[in-house]
């Protein structure tokens, strides 16, 4: 392999790249969101500067499952997701993230800075009734989440906007010193989002202390609601917005 040959490979292993190369399309992508208020001292805690809370002291708890995902394969996601601003400007700020995927770990981690762990994520419907999320890591059960199935409908265009609000995470890659070689707020925004049904509804929430998936950091202060959506989106290609190095 010379210079230029290097220079052109997809990922690591030089010898089969680990992921596709993105964009990534994911066809009919189902979310799980459990909105709740938690404790704003821990938000405060979660949130790296210079992004900051957005004041409505609340978190979101999610499910993805991604049956058809370009680049990746089929998998599904769990984690939490805290509404912050940058600059002024709504952004999310993706605090937690485990999945059963590994390309989509190591290309999430690698190329955008998701916070992704190995673990094992459910969304199904138990008893013909009730959509339901659980999270096991390390076969130990962390979350697990509730709402009726497919009550009230929600405006798909609402939906959508909500989907293509500003993603922010927290990339961290040490150098062979172990010192901070990468530490960066980056940015993305999903794109050609058609939202194919949406639905809200009461949710309940159950999260148990884990020291290495510690989700219930962020705990259950009252309920707001549960959403569930099934959508066709694209991930792009991110932007860095903070460099902590500079
Ligand atoms: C590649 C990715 O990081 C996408 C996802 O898993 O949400």
């Amino acid at each position: 392999m010379n210079p230029k040959e290097v220079l052109s490979l997809q990922s690591m292993p030089a010898a089969s790249a680990s992921y596709g190369r993105p964009p990534y399309r994911f066809i009919d992508r189902e979310f799980f969101i459990i909105t709740y208020e938690s404790d704003p001292a821990a938000i405060r805690q979660a949130v790296p500067e210079p992004l900051q809370p957005d004041g409505s002291n609340t978190v979101s708890y999610e499910w993805i499952k991604m049956p058809d995902s370009s680049g990746l394969g089929s998998y599904e996601e769990s984690g939490i997701v805290i509404p912050c601003t940058f600059q002024g400007e709504p952004c999310n700020f993706v605090a937690q993230m485990y999945l059963d995927n590994a390309p989509a770990i190591l290309g999430g981690r690698e190329i955008w800075g998701f916070p992704k762990k190995w673990a094992n994520p459910r969304l199904s419907v138990e008893g013909t009734e009730t959509l339901t999320g659980t999270l096991h890591y390390n076969h130990v059960l962390v979350a697990m989440g509730t709402m009726p199935f497919k009550h009230n409908l929600l405006d798909q265009a609402d939906t959508a906007a909500a989907i293509a609000k500003t993603q922010v995470n927290l990339k961290l890659i040490p150098d062979v010193d172990g010192t901070p070689k990468i530490a960066q707020l980056v940015a993305y925004t999903l794109e050609n989002v058609t939202v194919k049904g949406a639905w809200s509804g009461p949710a309940r929430l159950n999260l148990i202390p884990h020291v290495n998936a510690p989700v219930a950091d962020l705990p259950v202060k009252a309920y707001i609601g549960g959403k569930h959506f099934i959508a066709d989106l694209t991930l792009p290609y991110a932007r860095v917005i903070h460099d902590y190095l500079q």
